[in-house]
């Protein structure tokens, strides 16, 4: 986490035109002057891009005027969470999302990370924190919501690809969950069950609310998507999946997590904490459905998804 805490942010003149470039690095000031004259040399929006996706982003800066140029390219992508129960079908229906439009990027969530934590020097795997969260919750909660969030920030930080910016239609970066739903969802849960205790429940509050505003509009979301299907039906599919690390998981948590989804998309009565995310609008769709067999379902998926997309 602490890393997040050494960002820093640097303004600068570009020579293209009026454009102000705003660059945030994670890291020490002497790599980020390195990737600042390289950046300014090169004329190339897209290359700027590149340049981003080592660790250095061009930001969706306020101060940015032109009227043509990287910006309104980087301004006309959508940004949009796909939120749902566990094993609610939430990658099986962005790999839909992946095939049906080309003008859209499914991120993943970075479950994969979770399982194989690489110590810092060598990169060799040293634990898998999914599995030890499970293991014992009351231990490693904390721990985990800290590495999830941090590595959702992450994802959330991402540039579009090259691909989404020459779009001719409405590009979209569509994440598997989200930095709100780390909160609102998880860690929330985790805080009312008692294996995050008030200490750490203050101090992982104090940290998002920070990185979340520090960031801005980075990362915003657009809309949200909410696959929602009755905890049972979620049940039988995690069975049906076989996750290794989830073989303990019972319908009495799914419940839970159920609840604080609904809590936050449709009655509203969750408490958030960023002003722009309670206008958010939120597609749900009926996820209880078998998609994956039924083009006829899927096409009518596409068709709300595509409407809800052209109205954000
Ligand atoms: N609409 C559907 N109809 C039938 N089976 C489905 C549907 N969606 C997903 N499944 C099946 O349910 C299981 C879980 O799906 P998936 O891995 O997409 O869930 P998920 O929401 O991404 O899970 P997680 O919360 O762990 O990230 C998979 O075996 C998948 O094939
Ligand atoms: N405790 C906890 N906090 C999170 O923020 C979180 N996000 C996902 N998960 C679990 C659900 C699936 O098993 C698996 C893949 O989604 O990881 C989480 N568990």
């Amino acid at each position: 986490m602490y890393s997040f805490y050494r960002f820093m942010v640097l303004n600068l003149s570009s020579h293209c035109k009026n454009l102000t470039v705003s660059l945030r690095y994670i890291g020490s000031v002497q790599k980020v002057k390195r990737h600042v004259l390289r950046t300014r040399r090169d004329e190339n929006p897209v290359l700027l891009y590149s340049t981003r996706a080592t660790n250095l982003c061009l930001s969706r800066s306020p101060h940015c005027h032109s009227s043509t140029g990287p910006m309104d390219d980087i301004n006309r992508v959508k940004r949009v969470s796909i939120e749902g129960n566990i094993a609610v079908g939430k990658s099986t229906f962005a790999q839909l999302l992946q095939f049906a439009g080309q003008d859209w990027e499914v991120v993943p969530e970075p479950v994969g990370k979770w399982q194989s934590i690489e110590s810092g020097s060598s990169q060799q795997k040293v634990s898998n924190l999914l599995d030890m969260m499970y293991q014992d919750p009351q231990r490693w909660s904390y721990t985990f919501q800290t590495n999830s969030c941090m590595s959702r920030m992450r994802t959330q930080l991402q540039p579009p690809p090259a691909r989404l910016l020459r779009a001719k239609g409405i590009p979209v970066q569509v994440f598997e969950r989200s930095v709100y739903s780390d909160r609102y969802v998880f860690a929330l849960n985790m805080f009312e069950l008692g294996c995050i205790n008030s200490t750490e429940w203050a101090v992982y509050q104090d940290w998002h609310s920070f990185l979340v505003e520090q960031f801005g509009r980075q990362v915003e979301l657009e809309g949200i998507i909410y696959l929602r299907a009755p905890p049972q039906k979620c049940m039988e599919r995690l069975g049906q999946r076989g996750r290794v690390e989830e073989k303990g998981v019972q319908l009495d948590y799914l419940e839970k997590l159920h609840t604080q989804h609904e809590r936050w998309l449709i009655n509203k009565s969750t408490k958030l904490h960023f002003e722009r995310l309670t206008w958010v609008p939120v597609l749900v769709l009926d996820a209880s459905l078998e998609f994956e067999e039924d083009p006829k379902v899927r096409a009518e998926f596409i068709t709300q998804v595509k409407d809800f997309f052209s109205g954000l």
